[in-house]
């Protein structure tokens, strides 16, 4: 007998053993074939309580054969009668089978009579805590229906390096919780807001979109109202770096200039956008990165007031109408309220792309992310500042994800900015484009 027990006992302890080696040494596939199986099962089996517990469930009147109370699941006191009757029960959402992610899972949720998704995202943190997992999101594919994507661990205390970048204009910077790569993607998002407090990694991001589009035949035009000390030491890649406001008027009326004289080539050719142009013909594509935008919208005194209009009306036309004529803007800012005037809301509603890093004021998070998922804005809020380049990401799908930039030193990008200087178009040569005239080179590259 006592070595019976022995046995089962080193048994016991061998097989705990090799569970924890396994999923030290390969969680990924120990969450699919052991941790996923004994969720799933667990979740399932326990729906009922957890939805009942967060306020998940309704209210029915149900005909139910019992002799015994206590089996009918209801929170009122259930007095049996007779054999069959009408009782209260909590009725809980049917709920498909969990199915497994890279980082947790997904299930899908058919939503009672008078459900709504937004029920469920107010719900979420409390389903969180009752399954005891990091993060569960909400989403609503059709109608009737709500999909809950459950984080176990938060994937992004740790992200990889930088990888190449997937096409023109299109860099991967980092990774949503979904594990899926966060790609910004100009073309398909022209503009993009960037707006964290400082040390959250806006500059981190920056960096990552200068390693990634250094290569690429783009011009790189930087706004930096820090004085410079931003983007000077990526000076060898950029056409024209503007660092006081009187230079970024300068530069802006030179963008405007630009994209008139893009509008007429397309008119010409017939082409609604730069590229519908032949590729001889399409001039080069603009980036513009503007570091610290509420310095150009701060007024000391009334003397300023003409050149800040005139600044942001020129930044406003370049975001409305840029897209058409290869001009895209990446704007990073500390603050980005209503305050510092109509200038930044107009500015604001042509930026489709938003981050949000962790911000020190609400009301920069909802000028930021205002029209999504008020969940979004909660998301944003609680960003810890041990993550810095932790970020809430609006993306073109309609969604938003909490996602990371890759870590990308000053150094990096430096080093990517000395060694594709060579592609660096002379802002003259950018300048004087007119249909027929000679395009450098850059679509070789
Ligand atoms: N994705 C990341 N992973 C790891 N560390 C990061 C990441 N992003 C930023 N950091 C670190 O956080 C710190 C602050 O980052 P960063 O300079 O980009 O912040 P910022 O928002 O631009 O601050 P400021 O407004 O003061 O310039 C830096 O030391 C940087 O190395």
């Amino acid at each position: 007998m006592f070595e019976r027990l022995l046995w089962l006992a080193v048994f016991v302890v061998t097989v705990t053993v090799s569970l924890r080696c396994w999923r030290r040494w390969h969680r990924r596939s120990y969450w699919y074939v052991v941790g996923y199986p004994i969720t799933a099962f667990t979740v399932r089996a326990t729906w009922r309580k957890v939805a009942l517990g967060c306020g998940l469930t309704k209210k029915r009147q149900r005909f139910w054969f019992t002799t015994v109370p206590g089996l009918v699941s209801s929170t009122g006191t259930v007095q049996v009668k007779r054999k069959f009757q009408r009782v209260t029960v909590d009725t809980k959402p049917w709920m498909g089978l969990p199915l497994p992610t890279r980082h947790g899972w997904r299930v899908t949720i058919r939503t009672l009579e008078g459900q709504i998704p937004a029920g469920y995202s107010t719900a979420a943190e409390r389903l969180a805590h009752s399954w005891g997992v990091h993060a569960v999101r909400v989403s609503s594919p059709r109608p009737g229906r709500v999909v809950l994507s459950v984080t176990i661990h938060d994937p992004l205390v740790r992200v990889d390096d930088l990888p190449p970048s997937p096409g023109l204009l299109k860099v991967t910077v980092g990774r949503l919780e979904t594990g899926h790569p966060w790609v910004i993607d100009f073309r398909t998002v022209p503009h993009w807001l960037n707006a964290g407090a400082t040390q959250s990694g806006k500059s981190n991001l920056a960096n990552a979109l200068i390693v990634g589009l250094a290569p690429q035949p783009v011009a790189l035009v930087g706004f930096d109202l820090k004085g410079g000390v931003e983007f000077t030491p990526y000076g060898p890649r950029l056409s024209a770096l503007a660092t006081t406001r009187a230079e970024c008027s300068a530069l802006l009326d030179d963008l405007v200039e630009l994209m008139t004289t893009r509008m007429e080539v397309c008119r010409e050719t017939g082409a609604r956008n730069i590229w519908q142009l032949d590729d001889h013909e399409r001039p080069v594509p603009i980036v513009v990165l503007v570091d610290e935008l509420a310095e150009l919208y701060l007024m000391a005194d009334k003397s300023e007031k003409d050149e800040i209009a005139h600044a942001s009306t020129a930044l406003l036309r370049v975001a409305q109408l840029g897209r058409a004529f290869g001009i895209y803007l990446f704007c990073c800012g500390q603050r980005i309220g209503s305050d510092l005037g109509p200038g930044v809301t107009a500015l604001r509603a042509q930026c489709s792309g938003r981050i949000c890093h962790r911000v020190n004021d609400p009301e920069t998070a909802t000028m930021t992310l205002g029209d999504l998922d008020p969940a979004a804005l909660v998301s944003a809020r609680a960003i810890p500042s041990e993550t810095p380049g932790v970020a809430i990401v609006a993306s073109q799908d309609g969604q938003w994800y909490r996602a990371r930039s890759f870590y990308v030193s000053e150094n990096t990008a430096e080093h990517a900015a000395h060694s594709y200087a060579h592609l660096t178009p002379a802002w003259a040569d950018v300048m004087v484009f007119r249909a027929g005239d000679t395009v450098p080179d850059l679509h070789a590259a």
